[in-house]
């Protein structure tokens, strides 16, 4: 299993092994008329492709001409809830005619939703939409998911679909992180006694999910009328205990002080922070928990954009996600989102494509594996139909990966997979 890509007008290694923080984010690392070698799945060299060809023989590699073409590292999408029964269209549309996301989530809509229609969907049902979502994302050049659950709540139906994001891991070429989320929303069995189901998850759910070993990153909704500072810390610090890494969804709707959580319990990383204190950041920084911000969610709800900019000049670690979930925020397209955080956030191209592949990677805890093209890691790789990753949030809204490569195959080809098999005349 010898590949060689070759002639890349640019290799955008975003070389690292670990998240790049404030400034280190400028720096894509690029190689012109670049060339990668893999072997067994992993990356053997990267270099220029005339010093790569002086040394190897070319005979023994399978080769995929990149002339005028981008490579990057595949992207990570370190943030979404893929796995979910029924759809909540009627709520946008609610949403388009004024109503907030908080208010219909109050009128018993929202998350709960979700939830009704996960508990009744089967697991083959779940498995089946879980693969068409990941063949979109491959498309858009996603090589690594995190898959939260979170639309069950109770003990079966959590385990149901942490079952199917494990089986989906081992049927698909995206590999997939997942997160416990069972504290997403408090179960109608549960109204207005938060801490008793806090207390349920840590002593009914969490011990199971660790000895099937069904989730790696436990996560909270920890949100005004979700789940308080309080509550969200009794869960996240007995989750630590037993050996899980931490997420938090942090002050998506309300400054609530979930930033300050985050670094307080040493949370790999606090996601969504439209609403994070000055404070929070700094302690965050202080701790080195990963931002990890979700622009398309904000665009889709109508709200004002996460503070990127003042958080890169401070000095955090950024990373961009789609935050895919059937509610606030229904896309699996990761361009968009670096279109969003370009022209939104004030990120800069670099700072985007650096915070949906290294920092990514380490917003899931996997940066010494995967998000760069760095010799050593897993070749997960995509080439673009365009010369520049400055075509990414040009072409804007869609995707223009012609081909990802997961550890070291083949798995996507526009020509062969996309649009263009459809182009006969009919
Ligand atoms: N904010 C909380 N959770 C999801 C939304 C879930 C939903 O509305 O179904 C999010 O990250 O945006
Ligand atoms: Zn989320």
């Amino acid at each position: 299993m010898k590949l060689l890509i070759k002639n890349a007008s640019e290799l955008v290694t975003c070389s690292s092994f670990k998240a790049k923080k404030g400034d280190e984010m400028k720096e894509l690392s690029i190689i012109e008329d670049g060339a990668v070698v893999v072997e067994d799945g992993y990356i053997k060299r990267v270099g220029k492709t005339e010093d790569i060809l002086k040394d190897i023989n070319i005979n023994e590699y399978e080769v995929i001409d990149a002339s005028n073409k981008a490579v990057l590292p595949g992207f990570i999408d370190s943030h979404t809830h893929f796995v979910f029964g029924g759809y909540r269209a009627d709520e946008y549309y609610l949403r388009l005619k004024g109503a907030t996301y908080m208010e219909i989530m109050e009128k018993g809509g929202g998350i709960i939703n979700s939830v009704e229609a996960t508990k009744k969907a089967s697991k083959e049902e779940l498995f089946n939409l879980g693969l068409k979502r990941l063949d979109s994302m491959l498309s858009f050049g996603v090589t690594t998911v995190e898959g939260k659950s979170g639309y069950g709540l109770d003990f079966d139906t959590e385990v149901k679909q942490l079952e199917v994001y494990k089986s989906l891991n081992k049927s698909h070429p995206i590999d997939i992180v997942t997160t416990y989320l069972g504290a997403h929303s408090v179960p109608k069995e549960y109204k207005g006694k938060n801490m008793e189901y806090i207390e349920y998850i840590i002593n009914e759910v969490l011990p199971y999910i660790k000895e099937k070993n069904l989730a790696e990153f436990v996560d909270v909704f920890c949100e005004k009328n979700v789940f308080s500072v309080d509550e969200s810390r009794k869960l996240l610090i007995a989750a630590k205990m037993m050996g899980f890494k931490l997420k938090i969804h942090a002050d998506e709707i309300v400054s609530l002080g979930g930033a300050e959580l985050a670094a307080e319990v040493g949370a790999v990383s606090a996601d969504h922070l439209l609403q994070c204190s000055d404070r929070g950041i700094e302690m965050m920084v202080k701790k080195g928990v990963i931002a990890t911000l979700l622009p398309a969610t904000a665009f889709s709800l109508k709200e004002k954009f996460a503070r990127a900019r003042q958080m890169i000049d401070r000095g955090l670690a950024v990373a961009l996600a789609s935050d895919f979930n059937p509610g606030s925020c229904f896309t699996e397209n990761l361009s968009l989102v670096i279109a969003l955080a370009t022209l939104y956030m004030n990120m800069t191209l670099e700072e985007a494509i650096n915070a949906v592949t290294i920092n990514a990677a380490a917003a899931i805890g996997k940066e010494k594996e995967i998000g760069s093209i760095d010799v050593g890691k897993k070749a997960d790789i995509i080439i673009l139909e365009h010369p520049s990753y400055k075509f990414i949030p040009y072409h804007i809204g869609v995707s223009i990966v012609e081909k990802v490569i997961k550890n070291g195959k083949l798995v996507y080809d526009k020509e062969r997979d996309g649009r263009y098999a459809y182009r006969e005349k009919c």
